[in-house]
Parts: structure tokens; sequence; C-alpha cells
């Protein structure tokens, strides 16, 4: 019997419900529906913007994207029977968006470009939006034309607001957790074209950013806005960010509650767009780490992943236990270390975060541990990575046969970038970094979120002969679009060893037989 999910949203969204069965058995293929079938429809996307707007490219069977029937095939081809899809959350996933701002002050365009242009669309009405993205979006747009704030123009690289990066935390425990979600605050960063906060405009920076407050801060009788940073960019290219940013009103963290921890996110380091769907992901990611084991978290961003495994129970029971998360975005780190800051003081494992290039000598990253968990940016693995991770086998026999230990060479460390990745590392936990070893890693936990990237390195990786698949699982990061956020499960393959010839028996045989 399948288990059935059931979907509804408030009162911004399209009143449907929508009731879906995870395929389980029979076989995804043959559960998948015609695109005209009432279920579609009633799954149905539903936005006004649809087609316009380049954020959303499929409107019908949100709950099960097209591009599910071809994992499904892909992983049967490679052993793995029971993929397994998770639907999510249909309407109101998105709970981080960066939109540009465009128009005039009187009309601004506050939305995403149209597919292939440079023309932004306004996204009112967003489907896809946390519906307290779409309020904060009006308050803003209310803003802008109250204080006479001048969206960009890019072809002139004049005007005062670029882009604004809106983010919703859902973690407050002073409301029952039914409650938690819809009542999602919004972190406002306002992306000011400007070096700093001194420049001709600010007046109408700190003019916007208090009316956010009044309107949205905690006096209101909704409380809609968590805070308002500032982000000051001038370059000409396309970059959203600049360097420079500045706290103005409200909390300075934001907090997320995900995989079992809280985690604090500044406005400059990644974070999911769909938080629930990355809480059952990281849920789901728990159950394939074995207790004692030690850990690399490649491409790890705050250390989400490897924080949330680091406190996942199994840890707590065997105490032994050691994290290693690598970013190479060193803004990042502020939020580690915040977000260390709230595990639980008895956490008995090793937890280190190391600014580094994880495409630079990626060996030193993954020796000593036995499981590796990547997740890296939508073009996929690093070259490098990716070879060093086929050549464990090798690598392990070569460690094997040589009486040197690479602990002795890395005492004698002298390569300057694993030096300035050491000095730039951060350590919690109540344990010392344990003993480093030679153990090369047994499992091999891939987590995706370009499909078509993913199967080339999938396929690399287990033409190389030292993986094969165990177990994968599709997450619907992005309905309303045809990707997948895919987590799959490698296991080292086991290599059979041959039967010796035992041609010296033979030979005996033969002389025994010749006398
Ligand atoms: C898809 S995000 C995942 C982040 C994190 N695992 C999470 O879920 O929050 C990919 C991360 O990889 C980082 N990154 C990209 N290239 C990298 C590299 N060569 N070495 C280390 N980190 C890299 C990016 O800065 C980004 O934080």
């Amino acid at each position: 019997m399948h288990s059935s999910t059931l979907f509804s949203f408030g009162a911004r969204y399209p009143n449907i419900t929508c009731r879906v069965s995870p395929p389980v058995s029979p076989p995804v293929a043959s559960l998948s529906l015609p695109s005209s079938s009432p279920d579609s429809l009633a799954c149905s996307l539903q936005c006004p913007h649809f087609q316009s707007c380049s954020g959303c490219t499929h409107e019908l069977n949100l709950q099960r994207p097209a591009v599910v029937d071809e994992a499904s095939g892909f992983f049967k081809r490679y052993g793995v029977e029971d993929f397994t899809f998770d639907s999510c959350r249909l309407w109101g996933w998105r709970c981080r968006a960066k939109l540009a701002v465009r128009g005039t002050s009187d009309n601004a365009l506050i939305g995403l470009y149209q597919e292939g242009t440079h023309s932004v669309v306004d996204i009112p009405e967003c489907k896809a939006h946390h519906p307290n993205i779409n309020a904060a979006i009006e308050l803003l747009r209310e803003g802008i034309k109250v204080f006479d704030v001048v969206p960009f123009d890019e072809d002139q690289g004049t005007g005062d607001l670029r882009y604004v990066q809106m983010a919703v935390t859902t973690h407050s425990t002073s409301l029952r957790a039914p409650e938690r979600y819809k009542n999602g605050k919004v972190q406002v960063s306002l992306v000011w074209n400007s070096r700093n906060e001194k420049s001709h405009n600010a007046d109408k920076l700190q003019a916007l950013s208090s009316f956010l407050w009044r309107k949205g801060g905690p006096n209101c009788k909704f409380h809609l806005i968590h805070s308002v940073w500032a982000n000051f960019q001038t370059s000409t290219n396309n970059i959203i960010f600049g360097n420079r940013w500045r706290h103005l009103l409200g909390e300075r963290d934001f907090w997320e509650h995900v995989g079992g921890i809280d985690i604090s996110l500044d406005p400059s380091s990644f974070g999911q767009a769909n938080t629930r769907a990355f809480d059952s992901l990281l849920w789901k990611l728990h159950k394939y780490v074995p207790g004692g084991s030690s850990v690399a978290d490649l491409y790890a961003g705050a250390g989400v992943i490897g924080l949330s495994l680091a406190t996942s129970r199994k840890c707590r029971q065997e105490h032994i236990f050691s994290v290693k998360c690598i970013e190479v975005n060193k803004e990042a780190r502020l939020s580690f270390e915040k977000t260390i800051q709230r595990l639980p003081n008895s956490l008995n494992c090793s937890i280190t975060w190391h600014h580094a290039d994880a495409s630079v000598n990626p060996l030193s990253w993954i020796i000593g541990t036995d499981v590796v968990v990547v997740d890296p940016p939508r073009r996929g693995l690093d070259a490098s990575l990716r070879q060093i991770l086929e050549s464990v086998p090798s690598i392990e026999k070569r460690m094997k046969s040589s009486s040197q230990s690479t602990r002795s060479n890395a005492k004698e460390e002298k390569r300057p970038w694993i030096l300035r990745a050491r000095e730039l590392s951060v350590q919690a936990g109540n344990k010392l970094t344990p003993e480093e070893n030679n153990t090369l890693p047994q499992r091999l936990i891939y987590i995706s979120c370009g499909w078509e990237s993913f199967k080339e390195d999938c396929k690399s990786l287990l033409s190389s002969r030292a993986w094969e698949l165990e177990k994968a699982h599709g997450f619907n990061f992005f309905p309303g679009t045809d990707s997948i956020e895919v987590l799959a499960v490698f296991k080292r393959r086991v290599v059979m060893k041959k039967k010796k010839k035992s041609g010296v028996k033979k030979v005996g045989l033969k002389k025994v037989r010749a006398k």
C-alpha cells in the first residue's frame, strides 16, 4: 500500500488539496500520470506569472516533475530498484529569493528576468514564494514609492536599489509547531548601488529600512520583518552582492531549524531555498551514516550537513565521530561559528570547518574518513575530486604496501594551501581532532541539485569500478521546474579476489604423477 502525503496551503493560494502517492511499488514509471489527468490539474501551479517569469517552467504535475521518471529509470539501470521521490510542499516552498529591482520609483518591478533577456518581470503573486516574501515585496514597493528610491538602471549603472534578497525564518519556538511555517519572518537584504553607507543616497537607504521596520516590525499587528540589512555593490558585472554588508535593523542573527539542529545563516552565506524539503533530506541522510564514522562534508557552506550529522542520535551513543567541513566561501565561517554555539554541550565529537577549495589536493580532505558527503553546486564535482574518489582503491593499495604512513608525511606538511586551510579552520565539540589515520572512505553520499551533471559524475564513478550504487532518493526541492534534488548513496565495490592459480600444487601433482 502506498502512503499518502496531503498538501494544502494558506489563504493566498489556490484552495487546492493534492493527494500524492509516493511510488514505492509498483515501479515509478507505471504510476506516472498523463499530463491532462484530473490529478495533474489539481497539482498545477495556477500562477498568473507563469510563462512571463523564468522561475517556473512547468505548470502541471507539480508533485512529480517529468525528470523523476528519468531518474527512476537511470537508477534502475544501475541496480537501484527502489528509488523514492518525496513530493514535499508544492506551493509557497521558497524561503529564500534573490530578486532584481528595476523600473521607476512609481512603478518598481521586483522579480526575475524574463527567459533569455534582461527585462525584469514583476511577480507579486508568485506561487513558489513563501507568502510572507510576497507580503514583504509589497511593503518594499510601497517604501520605494514613498521615498522616491530609484531602481537600478543596468545600461546607465545608475539608481539606488539593485536587488533584494528575502529570506524567511520559520524558527519561532514561541509558536506551536503547526503555526511556525506560515508565521515566518523575512530578513530583507537591500543591495544598494553605492560603495558604503556614507554615500550621497544613504539617507534614502535609512528612510527605506526604517519604513520597512515601522510597517512590518515587532510593533505591528502582523510582525513580518525579521531584520533589514544592506549590501553595497557598485560593480558593473552581473554579480549580485558586493563584499560589504551592514546590519541595519532587527535581529542580527537569523536562525532556522533543520535536520535536528538550530542553524544560523548570515545573508552572505549559502542557504537552501526550500527549507522543509532540505529538512526531509537531512533526516534521510542520517540513516546512511553509521555511528562512529569520521565524515568529510565537502562543499559544506556553513556546515549544516556535517553539523546535523554530528548531532544525530547515533553519534551521541557511539562517541566516536569526527566531522570535517570544507568550504571555499570564507563568509560561511561566521554562520558555522554561530551554529556550533547552539550544539549540545555533551557532543563528544571533533568538528572542524576549513576554508579551502575542495578541488585542490582533495586527497588531503578525504584521507582518514569513512564517509564522504559531497553537495557541489549545479555544475557537479570538480574533476580533481572525482578522479581522487575514483582512485580510492589504488591509493589504498599503494598505502598498504608502503611502510611509510601518510601521517608522518603530514607532519612535515609544507604545501601552502594546506597550511592556509589549517590556519583558517575552526574547531568545535568536546573532542580534539583525532589522530589522522590512513583510512579511505567506504561510503560516498552525493547530494545533487544538478541532474545532468550528477548523471555524468555518477557514470564516471561507477565505470571506475571503485564504487557501486546502493540507494537513491529524490526530493521535490523546486516544484514548478523540472529539477529535483538527489541523494545518492555509493558504497565501495567489493573486488572478488581471483582464485590463485595453484601452480605449485599442479606442478607437485604432475611430479607425483611423473613418479
Ligand atoms: C549547493 S551549495 C551546498 C552548501 C551546503 N552543503 C548546504 O547545504 O548548505 C554548494 C557550496 O559549495 C561551495 N563550493 C563551490 N565550489 C567549491 C570548491 N571548489 N570547494 C569547496 N566549496 C565549494 C559553494 O560556496 C557553496 O557553499
